[in-house]
């Protein structure tokens, strides 16, 4: 097997996954297909551990599970000692399901439900990262009506922009997430909080947004949260035990991507954060760090099978794919870029600039424009590397396509982990409509 830093090729020149020959994988589970190479999550997972564990301090690595949420993740990072961060009922019942430990798992969100909240308190998560005002007040209702205490941080926005698309900014004031710092809720919310006798205080939190390719927007994060911590201790002689410092480390798409190793991330923000310990004699707090993109991205690989090919005189040819914006919706809304081969040679030289269209009733539906692909004929399988963030996870029925299958392959076995949706399962919550007769 030869392999290059990007993907690997067995010895009949195809490309694998996991060690298992994609043209198998497809054939034996059908396009459009998510794969995940298993051993490189493990790796990207324990890359950050070890940068941790070299740097002695207490820490947890939070695996944001909006990234890819399924049982089988769940499974493989409660395997990894990793923490969990939820977003949704819907993900925190799927932790349940999975089995994963409850006290390992932290509960995000801008606009918890009640419901959502009391499912979290029922099954005592590890921790509820309280965003608003109006969810102080929610929780405190539940926390009162069930007689229970919980851990819970608060996310603060403390003024950075992530050099990144704006939609994925998160730390700038203007954000529909967390805490002000600047005009001062954030203080506000620590009084309420820590006037709750059934909330207990173990942190902080913020997120300064996603797919950041350099440190210095995460160094100046750790600097304005030890300045408000420093002022927390004065104040109110409140000292933080965790500071969570969010994800958003970015990865590799494509051949131009330059992405810093796990190790570079950690090592510098470990660095940022005892610098400000010792300037502001405060006492080294744990550091949470909440990677997705950079767990599950470049293990993620899309395999779709080609079909129609148009071509206009002076114009560049449109090859569509069986699958699109319905399962990898981020070429349309962030106009993410990514790279794509031919799994039956991944490393023959690109012949031909195309445009790699999916099948939905989309203009906009593009999953890669001035895609370099070698000669490709209908029935060929196409890859997409670098697809498991916010691929699978963001994909929709529309058009009422069924989503992809999902499959785990490691040390040359693959297992469907999710299955492909049916016709059947897209109607499975259809009903007739009964007309009034007046
Ligand atoms: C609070 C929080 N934590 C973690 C993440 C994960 O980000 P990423 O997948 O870029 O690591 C996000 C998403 O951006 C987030 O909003
Ligand atoms: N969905 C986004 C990232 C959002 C992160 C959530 N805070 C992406 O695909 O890049």
């Amino acid at each position: 097997m030869s392999q290059n830093d990007f993907y690997q090729v067995n010895e009949q020149g195809h490309l694998t996954i996991g060690g298992v020959d994609a043209l198998d994988l497809a054939a034996r589970f059908q396009t459009p297909l998510v794969v995940y190479d298993v051993a490189n999550i493990r790796q990207q997972f324990q890359s950050f551990k070890q940068a941790f564990s070299q740097q002695k301090v207490d820490y947890a690595i939070s695996y944001a599970s909006k990234a890819f949420a399924s049982i089988a993740i769940y499974q493989v990072i409660d395997q990894l000692n990793g923490h969990l961060d939820v977003v949704s009922g819907g993900e925190l019942y799927t932790a349940l399901r999975a089995g994963f430990p409850m006290s390992k798992v932290s509960f995000h969100g801008n606009n918890k439900s009640k419901s959502e909240l009391l499912l979290a308190v029922q099954n005592q998560v590890g921790v509820i990262i309280l965003d608003n005002f109006y969810e102080i007040k929610l929780l405190a209702q539940v926390l009162e009506d069930t007689h229970t205490q919980i851990n819970v941080m608060l996310r603060v926005t403390p003024g950075v922009s992530a050099h990144t698309h704006k939609y994925i900014q998160t730390g700038q004031e203007d954000s529909k997430f967390g805490f002000d710092v600047r005009c001062g809720q954030a203080e506000e919310a620590l009084q309420q909080v820590l006037a709750n006798k059934n909330m207990k205080l173990i942190g902080v939190h913020a997120h300064i947004g996603s797919q950041i390719m350099e440190t210095a927007g995460f160094k100046l994060e750790v600097q304005k949260l030890m300045q408000m911590l420093k002022q927390w201790d004065q104040k109110y002689q409140y000292q933080a035990s965790v500071l969570n410092l969010g994800g958003g480390f970015g990865i590799r798409y494509t051949d131009h991507d330059q992405a810093l190793q796990p190790e570079t991330f950690v090592e510098q923000i470990v660095q940022e954060v005892q610098n400000c310990v010792q300037q502001y004699n405060l006492k080294l707090p744990a550091i949470w760090i909440e990677p997705g993109r950079s767990i599950v991205g470049t293990a993620g690989y899309s395999l779709y099978t080609a079909g129609s090919y148009k071509k206009v005189p002076d114009l560049l040819p449109y090859i569509a794919v069986d699958g699109g914006m319905g399962d990898n919706i981020r070429p349309a809304l962030y106009q993410a870029e990514y790279q794509a081969l031919l799994a039956r040679d991944p490393q023959a030289q690109p012949t031909e600039t195309v445009h790699l269209a999916g099948r939905y009733c989309e203009s906009g539906d593009i999953l890669i424009e001035k895609a370099s692909l070698p000669e490709s004929y209908p029935g060929d399988i196409v890859a997409i590397l670098s697809t498991g963030a916010y691929g699978y996870s963001m994909a929709s029925n529309y058009n009422r396509v069924p989503r992809p299958a999902v499959v785990f392959a490691e040390n040359g076995h693959a297992q469907e982990v999710i299955k492909r949706e049916t016709y059947d399962d897209l109607i499975s919550h259809d009903c007739f409509y009964q007309e009034n007769e007046e």
